[in-house]
């Protein structure tokens, strides 16, 4: 039998619906159950293909199995994709809702072993929306019992992660390194904050006016949107969107070390590999911006409480030191010795058995709210 690319994929559970009546395709994936129930956001965006869904969607919940890993959190990784019948911001409110209940009852099936939260075109509101079906959503928002924004958390965790990259690299402190960040939104502007207390000199790129107004008010220098990946810094700190350094960027990027919270910073597998030859130092992006799922996952999964949170996530720095050192000994790149580290952890762990998977992450009644509407479980009623 000859199976297309996209079938073979080797995750664990690969869940598709389509609904006739929006032309909406749904789909969830779990790429691995093994430290726990799989959990990744709900991307809605529109495609090419249901191929092309199916791939983003495989490729995205096998990040998220990494990161998780990587970052000892007793989950798994997983994904969904909700393929659009036309641009976000063209669904009308009803459509938009019908979608929302539709893949919240996908959610519900899964009975506790794939967990979502917002992700591109999805927010604290579509969040609440799925918990009015299913329990297994978090990133709601404070209305709702939900943790709020991740993104000062997220901040926290990249500046811990710069503090440990500029002392492998022999940088020392922050405290006199230019550090340039390329985009100051909700984690950017916080990153800046931190980066400038601590004593870093810091260059600013954005797209927006008001936000490079911010920025100037505070004392920092802007630069280009086209010159960022060639103005000389100490630490080039991504915090836009991914794919930014590609294998002809890393050959010529004029900075001592990456660290940021763009997801997919390295847009091909050769880039991280010419960014090791050439000794610049990256800090895998899928270990530095952890301090959302910290956040995110921590509240309202697990129930850890705010302070659990803030320890886990400044113990990021500990867990770059040893992606650093598994890079050095082996000599290889930092993103290969990040998913090293991370399969590492995910061989050792001792498999779930089905149906125990959320009793074993001991997810804390108090910080869960119970759907009020529940389609799937009304009908088996
Ligand atoms: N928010 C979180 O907790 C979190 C967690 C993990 C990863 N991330 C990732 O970190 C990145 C930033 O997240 P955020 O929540 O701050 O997003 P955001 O939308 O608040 O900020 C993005 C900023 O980048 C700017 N921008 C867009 N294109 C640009 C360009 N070409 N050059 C310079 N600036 C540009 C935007 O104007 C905006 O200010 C994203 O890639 C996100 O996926 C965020």
């Amino acid at each position: 039998m000859r199976l297309d690319k996209t079938l073979c994929w080797d995750g664990e559970l690969t869940v598709t619906r389509h609904d006739r009546e929006t032309g909406t395709s749904f789909i969830i994936r779990l790429d691995s159950t093994r430290l726990g129930p799989a959990a990744g956001g709900t991307r809605a965006a529109q495609y090419a293909s249901f191929g092309e869904a199916l791939d983003d969607a495989g490729r995205l919940a096998g990040a998220m199995t990494l990161k998780m890993a990587v970052s000892n959190l007793p989950m798994g990784g997983g994904k969904s994709v909700i393929a659009l019948p036309a641009p976000r911001n063209e669904i009308d409110q009803g459509t938009w809702k019908r979608i929302l209940v539709l893949h919240a009852e996908n959610i519900d099936k899964l009975g506790g072993n794939y967990w979502t939260g917002p992700d591109v075109n999805t927010n604290s509101s579509d969040m609440d929306l799925l918990n009015d079906t299913t329990e297994f959503v978090f990133g709601r928002s404070t209305a709702r019992g939900g943790a709020g924004s991740s993104a000062s958390n997220t901040s926290l965790g990249v500046f811990e992660a710069m503090k440990a990259t500029a002392l492998h690299r022999g940088l020392g402190t922050l405290d006199g390194l230019t550090v340039l960040v390329q985009g100051l939104g909700a984690v950017g502007s916080g990153l800046a904050v931190l980066a400038s207390q601590a004593g870093a000199r810091l260059l600013v790129s954005d797209t927006d006016s008001e936000r490079l107004a911010w920025a100037r008010q505070a004392g920092h220098d802007v630069v280009e949107i086209d010159n960022v990946r060639s103005t000389p810094c100490d630490i080039f700190a991504p915090c836009a969107m991914g794919g930014v350094i590609d294998s002809a960027v890393a050959g010529e990027l004029p900075a001592s070390a990456v660290v940021g919270a763009a997801n997919n910073i390295l847009a091909d597998d050769e880039a991280g590999d010419i960014l090791h030859q050439r000794g610049v130092t990256y800090a895998p992006d899928f270990v530095t911006n952890a301090g959302g799922a910290f956040h995110l996952v921590g509240r309202e999964v697990l129930g850890w409480s705010e302070e659990t949170v803030g320890a886990r996530t400044r113990r990021i720095g500990d867990t770059l030191a040893e992606v650093y050192s598994i890079a050095e000994s082996e000599d290889i790149d930092t993103d290969r010795a990040a998913r090293i580290l991370a399969r590492r952890r995910i061989e050792t762990a001792g498999t779930h058995p089905p149906h125990t998977r959320t009793a074993g992450i001991s997810v804390d009644p108090k910080a869960r709210a119970r759907p009020t509407r529940s389609p799937v479980r009304d009908r088996a009623r």
